[in-house]
C-alpha cells in the first residue's frame, strides 16, 4: 500500500501533478508517491521563508518552546519514523530507533542552544582616544538558509540542518535527498503541530539538478548548507559564489590498531561500526592499519564477528546489514571489490551480492592506490592494512583527499596523543572507531571531507553573523 505525501511551502500542503515514486528498499515495492517540486514551488518556499524571516520573528524562548515540542512528539512517534526509515532507507530497524531518538536529541540541544545565543563586549576603550566608548557584539541570524541533504541519515541530518537553523532566528528551504523525502515530510507536519509559523520551515523535494540547483542560484538564499558527496558540494561551491556555505563531506575513514591494542575491544566495536547500515555512514571505518605484531590475530577475531552479523531483511530486529541504497550502489561496491581482487587483493570474507543487498566484505593484500582503499566506498567493505612503523602508517593514511573522522586503538597514551597530533582529520576517537558521534559534539571535516562545523551550538555559529555595535558615549 503506498502512502501520499505533498510539499511543505509556506505553511500549507502542496500537491502537483509531477510525482516522485519512493521505493521499499527492501521490497522494491512502491512505499509512498510525493509531490515533485517545479520551479514554481520553489519559487514560493523560497519567497514564503524570505517573508516569513522578516515578518515572523520568534523570540528566543519561543524558539525553544517549538524545539523542545517537536523532541518531545519525535520521541512519542519513535516508532513510526522507525518504520519509515526502514522502508525508505533500508535501515535495520534497531539502527532506524536509535537514529530517530537521535534526532529527538539534535532538536532538543537545538532548543537548548536557542536560548544561548551571544555576543561579548569588546574593549575599545583601551585604545587612545576612544575612552569614552563602549562597544559589544551581538549574533543575529543569516536570513534564509538553503538545505540540502543525503540518503543515508534522513532524519537526523536534517534535524542537524533545521534545528540550528530555525534555532538561531532564521528561516529555512529544505530539500531531502529524493531516495528518502518521508521522514522530512513527516517532521516538517511536527513542526507544524508544534505552532511553527507559516514559511519559516519549507519542504521542497525533487531532484538535485533541478530543485538543489534552482536553489543555488536564487539570491534570496544567503547561506548553504550541504551534507553529502564530496563531487555535489564542489558544484554547490561553484554555484554558491559568495555566500555563506557549510560543506560536509565524504570520507574513507582510518583506524589504527596499535600493538599494544585491546584486541579483542577493537575487533568487536570494529565489526559493528564498519557494517550498520550497509557501511553508508560518512564516518564508517573503511581502512584499518594493523600494526604487523598483531594483525594475524585481529584479523581472525574480526572475522570470527563478521561471521554473527545478521543481513538481510531490515524489518528483522536482528538485521545490521539490510540492503544498500540500490541495487545499482550495491553492484559498484562490488565492481570495486572485483577490481581489487583483480589486482592483488584477497577477499577473505563476503564478497557476494544479490540484489541491493552486499555482504559484510573483509579485504587483505590491499594497494593504496585501490578504489576501495583510495575512495570513499560507502557500502559494508573494509580493508585491513598492514604496518611497522606508526609513523610511516600515519603519512600514508594522511595521503588520503579526506578528513572526516579516524580512530585509534592503543594502551599507551603517549602513543593516542602522537597520534592525535598528526592525524589529519577533523575528530579523532581514541580505543573507538571513527564512528563515534554523539550530537552536540563538533564534527565536521577538513581537506575534502568540507569545511564548517555541525552540532547545534556549532551550526548556530555559522547560521549566525556577528555584528558590532559601538556606543559614543562623548556629550
Ligand atoms: N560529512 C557528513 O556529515 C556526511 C554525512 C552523511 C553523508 N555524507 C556523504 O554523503 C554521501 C552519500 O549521500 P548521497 O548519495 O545522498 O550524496 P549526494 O551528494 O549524491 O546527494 C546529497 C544531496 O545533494 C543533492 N544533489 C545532487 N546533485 C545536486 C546538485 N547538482 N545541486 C544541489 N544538490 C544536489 C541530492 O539530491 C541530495 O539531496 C557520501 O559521500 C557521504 O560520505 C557526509
Ligand atoms: O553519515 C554520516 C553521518 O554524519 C553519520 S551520523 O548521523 O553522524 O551518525
Amino acid at each position: 500500500m503506498s502512502t501520499e505525501f505533498d510539499l511543505f511551502i509556506n505553511g500549507e500542503w502542496v500537491s502537483t501533478e509531477d510525482k516522485l515514486k519512493v521505493k521499499d528498499k527492501y521490497s522494491q515495492q512502491v512505499y509512498a508517491t510525493v509531490s515533485k517540486a517545479g520551479e514554481g514551488e520553489v519559487d514560493k518556499a523560497i519567497s514564503g521563508a524570505e517573508e516569513a524571516f522578516h515578518s515572523k520573528q520568534l523570540s528566543p524562548y519561543e524558539r525553544y518552546e517549538i524545539l523542545k515540542k517537536v523532541s518531545e512528539q519525535l520521541l512519542e512517534d519513535k516508532e513510526d519514523f522507525a518504520q519509515v526509515l526502514v522502508a525508505e532507507a533500508g535501515k535495520p530497524l534497531k539502527q532506524a530507533r536509535t537514529e530517530v531518538e537521535r534526532a529527538a536529541q539534535t532538536f532538543e540541544v537545538s532548543a537548548e542552544e536557542a536560548k544561548r545565543i551571544s555576543g561579548h563586549g569588546v574593549p575599545v576603550d583601551a585604545v587612545p582616544g576612544s575612552e569614552n566608548r563602549m562597544a559589544y557584539t551581538v549574533r543575529v541570524p543569516v536570513g534564509v538558509v538553503g538545505a540540502i541533504t543525503p540518503f543515508n541519515f534522513p532524519i537526523n541530518l536534517v534535524a542537524h540542518k533545521i534545528g540550528p537553523a530555525l534555532a538561531a532566528g532564521n528561516a529555512a528551504v529544505l530539500k531531502p535527498a529524493s531516495a528518502t523525502p518521508v521522514s522530512a515530510l513527516k517532521l516538517a507536519e511536527l513542526f507544524q503541530k508544534a505552532g511553527l509559523p507559516a514559511g519559516l520551515l519549507n519542504v521542497v523535494v525533487g531532484s538535485g539538478s533541478v530543485v538543489g540547483k534552482q536553489m543555488q542560484e536564487d539570491a534570496r538564499i544567503s547561506t548553504y548548507t550541504f551534507t553529502g558527496s564530496a563531487e555535489v558540494g564542489l558544484k554547490i561551491k561553484q554555484n554558491t559564489g559568495l555566500n555563506k556555505l557549510i560543506l560536509e563531506l565524504g570520507n574513507n575513514s582510518p583506524v589504527i590498531i596499535h600493538k599494544d591494542a585491546d584486541i579483542d575491544k577493537a575487533a568487536s566495536v570494529l565489526a559493528t561500526a564498519s557494517f550498520a547500515f550497509a557501511g553508508q555512514t560518512c564516518i564508517t571505518p573503511q581502512r584499518l592499519y594493523v600494526h604487523r605484531d598483531v594483525r594475524k590475530d585481529f584479523q581472525e577475531k574480526l572475522v570470527e564477528q563478521i561471521k554473527d552479523i545478521k543481513v538481510g531483511n531490515p524489518s528483522d530486529e536482528q538485521t545490521v546489514v539490510g540492503p544498500m541504497i540500490d541495487k545499482e550502489e550495491a553492484k559498484r561496491a562490488q565492481d570495486w571489490v572485483e577490481e581489487a581482487k583483480e589486482s592483488a587483493a584477497t577477499v577473505v570474507t563476503g564478497g557476494s551480492r544479490s540484489g541491493a543487498v552486499y555482504e559484510p566484505t573483509l579485504l587483505t593484500d590491499v594497494e593504496k592506490d585501490m578504489k576501495v582503499v583510495k575512495d570513499e566506498v560507502f557500502a559494508p567493505v573494509v580493508s585491513i592494512l598492514e604496518y611497522e612503523n606508526l609513523d610511516a602508517c600515519i603519512d600514508e593514511l594522511n595521503e588520503s583527499p579526506y578528513g572526516l573522522q579516524g580512530g585509534i586503538f592503543t594502551k599507551d597514551l603517549d602513543t593516542a596523543f602522537h597520534a592525535a597530533r598528526r592525524v589529519q582529520v577533523g575528530g579523532l576517537m581514541i580505543n573507538d572507531s571513527s564512528q563515534y558521534r554523539v550530537d552536540l559534539m563538533p564534527y565536521g571535516g577538513v581537506k575534502d571531507s568540507g569545511w564548517g562545523k555541525e552540532g547545534p551550538k556549532y551550526s548556530i555559529e555559522e547560521m549566525t553573523e556577528e555584528r558590532l555595535v559601538v556606543l559614543n558615549l562623548d556629550g
